[in-house]
C-alpha cells in the first residue's frame, strides 16, 4: 500500500477515466487525498482467513475501517465503489456461501457505494458457483450496481462471466494481459484478460467501442516491458501466429462481424 502515492503522482490520467484507489483504512485515504483521486475502492473479504491477511484484521472490523473510509470520502464528494474479496472460495477458509456475501453487499450499499464487484479472487468460482452467487446477491442489489471480477486461476473466468451476465451484469473487471492477482492469494493469476473479454463479447455481438488491434498491441508492450507471458489467451494466439498488424485486423474484423 505505501507506494501508491508514487503511482497516483506518475501516471498520466486520461479524462473520462476512473482511476479508483484501495484504501484499507482512514490513514490509506489522508494519503490517498494528497493525489487528487476522484474514487475510492474499499474491499471487504468474504471470508474471515482472507481478511486477516489481506487487511490483518476480522471481516466485521474492516467493514467498520471501511465504513469510516467511505462516510468520510462521500462528505468530501468523492465516489465510493466496494469490492469483496473471495465470494466464492477463500485460500485459507474454503468455499464461502453466497448467504455471508449478500449480507456484506448489502453494508457496502448501505455505506454509500454507487457499486459492488464481486471477486473471485482465487478464480476457483464455476459457473454453478456463480449462479449460487448471483441468486443471493440479487436478493439484495440490482444489476445495474454491481460487477463481475473473476480471476482465470482455473480457466473458468469467461464461462463465470457468462453466468454473470446472464443474470444482467453489465459491468465487468479485466485486467490487460491478465496482470495482477493478490500477495495473499497464493498462485492466483490476474484478472480476466481484457484481450478475452472483449473478444469473447465480440462473439456474443456486443460492442465494446474497444479496438481489439490496439488491445493487444497494448497487451503485448506491457508484457515484454514487465518481461512477463502474457496470461491473455487471444493475445498469445494472435501473437504467435499474426505476426504483423493487418493479420490481426483480419482477425478482429471476423470476430466483429460475427454479430
Ligand atoms: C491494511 C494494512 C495496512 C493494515 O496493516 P496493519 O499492520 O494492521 O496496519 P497497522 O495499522 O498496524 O500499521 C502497520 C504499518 O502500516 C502502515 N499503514 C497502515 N495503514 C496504511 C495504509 N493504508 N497505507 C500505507 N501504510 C499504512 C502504518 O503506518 C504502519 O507503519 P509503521 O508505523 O510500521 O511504519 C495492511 O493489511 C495492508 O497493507 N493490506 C493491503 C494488502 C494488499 O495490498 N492487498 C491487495 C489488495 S487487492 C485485493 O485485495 C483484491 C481485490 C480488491 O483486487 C479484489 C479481488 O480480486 O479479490
Amino acid at each position: 500500500m505505501s507506494d501508491g502515492t508514487d503511482v497516483m503522482k506518475t501516471i498520466k490520467r486520461s479524462p473520462g477515466v476512473n482511476y479508483p484507489v484501495l484504501i484499507p483504512n482512514l490513514k490509506g485515504y489522508e494519503t490517498a487525498m494528497k493525489c487528487n483521486i476522484e474514487e475510492v475502492a474499499i474491499f471487504p473479504a468474504g471470508s474471515e482467513g482472507f481478511s486477516q491477511k489481506n487487511l490483518n484484521c476480522s471481516v466485521e472490523e474492516g467493514l467498520k475501517r471501511f465504513k469510516e473510509v467511505a462516510v468520510q470520502a462521500i462528505k468530501d464528494g468523492l465516489r465510493v465503489r466496494g469490492y469483496i474479496s473471495c465470494v466464492v472460495g477463500c485460500p485459507y477458509d474454503g468455499p464461502i456461501h453466497p448467504k455471508g456475501i449478500a449480507k456484506i453487499t448489502e453494508e457496502l450499499f448501505a455505506m454509500g457505494c454507487y457499486e459492488v464487484s464481486l471477486g473471485d479472487t482465487i478464480g476457483v468460482g464455476t459457473a454453478g458457483s456463480v449462479q449460487r452467487l448471483m441468486r443471493e446477491v440479487l436478493k439484495v442489489a440490482k444489476p445495474e450496481n454491481l460487477a463481475l471480477h473473476f480471476h482465470d486461476t482455473y480457466g473458468q473466468g469467461l464461462s463465470n462471466l457468462l453466468a454473470g451476465l446472464e443474470f444482467g451484469i453489465k459491468t465487468v473487471d479485466s485486467s490487460i494481459s491478465g496482470l495482477g492477482g493478490c500477495p495473499y492469494a497464493r498462485g492466483a493469476t490476474g484478472n480476466l484478460a481484457t484481450e478475452d473479454l472483449v473478444y469473447f463479447l465480440y462473439g456474443l455481438g456486443v460492442n465494446t467501442d474497444i479496438d481489439l488491434v490496439k488491445l493487444i498491441e497494448a497487451g503485448r508492450y506491457i508484457s515484454n516491458f514487465l518481461g512477463k507471458m502474457t496470461e491473455s489467451r487471444v493475445n498469445r494466439a494472435l501473437s504467435d501466429r499474426f505476426k504483423n498488424h493487418s493479420d490481426i485486423v483480419k482477425i478482429a474484423a471476423c470476430t466483429s462481424q460475427l454479430n
